[in-house]
């Protein structure tokens, strides 16, 4: 069953007909799907030449889709939400594996019609939309029953993607503050993810403390959900092949997230320690406050924690990082304004006031910006 992109879950589930929820009760539905032609027929077929600001890059083989598939855990009977199906080849391993409700989400509408001869040889079990999924949502399109309680055993639900590289990092993100205050996919419990990023991304994620890859997306990760490497997809095995090699990540939402403050706050804390990476982590975390009280606060701050000043960024552990939240959440209460304190504003306006008085100069604010490489955290 093919539907738009508005309709929601509730209707969904009213389309699904009597005899249909009947058969799949009693199990007398198959699960395999009929031969169909091959992803590379697909493609050549609907003429779906890969289109590069998409970062489309396909799997045909299908033993590596089902390798991935298999990282997911027993898919059978479950709702799974696919990001960027594109030509469908993970879409069947899906649908292979038994799971009852595919939703595919899709940005490129020269995929429809090939999904759509997918979705009529799994008649009731795959629903398509066309949009994008950085403001698809995810909370919407699936029936409340199979919700359970953030405490409890995982829902039949999964997320899985053979993601887009261009919109990975800012994605993960999204999902990981909503996994923080339990909205979009995360309404109906710990959701599982199960989802591809480039090979060094993947190690980021991943990354322990003492890891030379340890960055800021390993502990925002880390602190929310259990991240595990299933494998890595050498470039090659994709159409076209992309410059990089592909890595597998698992995710398990925790039941007790590690850091028990707001998914804001956490992440203020941890991009200022990442801000040098190679220097002692008190030099980013000084950031945190005006250039008055700079030197005060941050040793309260370091010394309530009971973190060694002279630490690396990528030395601190989940639980230091844990215990500087905590402690700068405090200072907040402390002193107010501060939680509004952003030292880049301040630079600015800094640099304004020099630019204004005849100095076009920005020595600091350039060495700020070249001391603290986004894609290095
Ligand atoms: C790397 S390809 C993977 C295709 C297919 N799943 C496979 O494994 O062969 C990424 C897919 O995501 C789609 N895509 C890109 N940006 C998207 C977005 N913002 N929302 C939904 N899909 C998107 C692309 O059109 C493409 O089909």
């Amino acid at each position: 069953m093919a539907c738009a992109a508005s309709t929601t879950g509730k209707d969904w589930y009213k389309e699904v007909t009597y005899q249909q929820r009947r058969m799949a009760s009693l199990k007398l539905v198959t699960y395999r799907l009929p031969p169909l032609p091959t992803i590379g027929e697909i493609i050549k077929l609907y003429n779906l030449k890969a289109e590069k600001q998409l970062s489309q890059n396909f799997l045909l083989d299908m033993r590596l889709t089902d390798k991935i598939i298999r990282q997911a855990g027993n898919l059978k009977d479950t709702h799974v939400c696919e990001v960027g199906p594109g030509p469908g080849g993970l879409t069947r391993s899906i649908l292979n594996a038994g799971a009852a409700d595919v939703l595919v989400v899709e940005k490129d509408i020269r995929f429809i019609p090939g999904l759509q001869l997918l979705s009529e040889a799994a008649p009731g079990r795959m629903r398509i939309a066309q949009g994008d999924i950085l403001t698809y949502r995810l909370d919407k399109v699936f029936p409340a029953h199979i919700a359970k309680t953030w405490e409890d055993v995982p829902p039949n639900l999964h997320i899985i993607g053979n993601l887009p590289f261009s919109v990975s990092t800012p994605l993960l993100i999204k999902w990981l503050e909503q996994m923080s205050n339990r909205s979009g996919p995360f309404m109906f419990g710990r959701t599982r993810l199960t989802l591809t990023f480039q090979k060094e991304v993947a190690e980021r994620l991943t990354a322990s403390k003492g890891s030379p890859q340890r960055s800021r997306l390993s502990v925002m990760a880390q602190y929310l959900c259990t991240v595990k490497k299933c494998f890595t997809i050498p470039g090659r095995a994709f159409v076209p092949k992309p410059d990089v090699d592909v890595g597998v990540v698992h995710f398990t939402p925790l039941a007790q997230p590690q850091i028990q403050q707001p998914f804001k706050l956490v992440e203020r804390i941890v991009r200022n320690a990442f801000q040098f990476r190679r220097k002692h982590c008190r030099r980013g975390l000084e950031m945190l406050f005006p250039e008055s009280q700079r030197q005060e606060l941050s040793e309260q701050l370091l010394h309530s924690a009971d973190v060694d000043p002279t630490l690396r960024p990528t030395e601190l552990s989940i639980s230091e990082f844990r215990a500087l939240v905590d402690a700068y959440s405090r200072l907040c209460h402390e002193h107010q304004g501060l939680n509004d304190y952003d030292f880049r504003e301040e630079l600015r306006l800094k640099h304004k006031t020099k630019r204004a008085a005849g100095n076009t100069k920005e020595p600091h604010l350039q060495t700020t910006m070249e001391e603290h490489p986004n894609n290095a955290g």
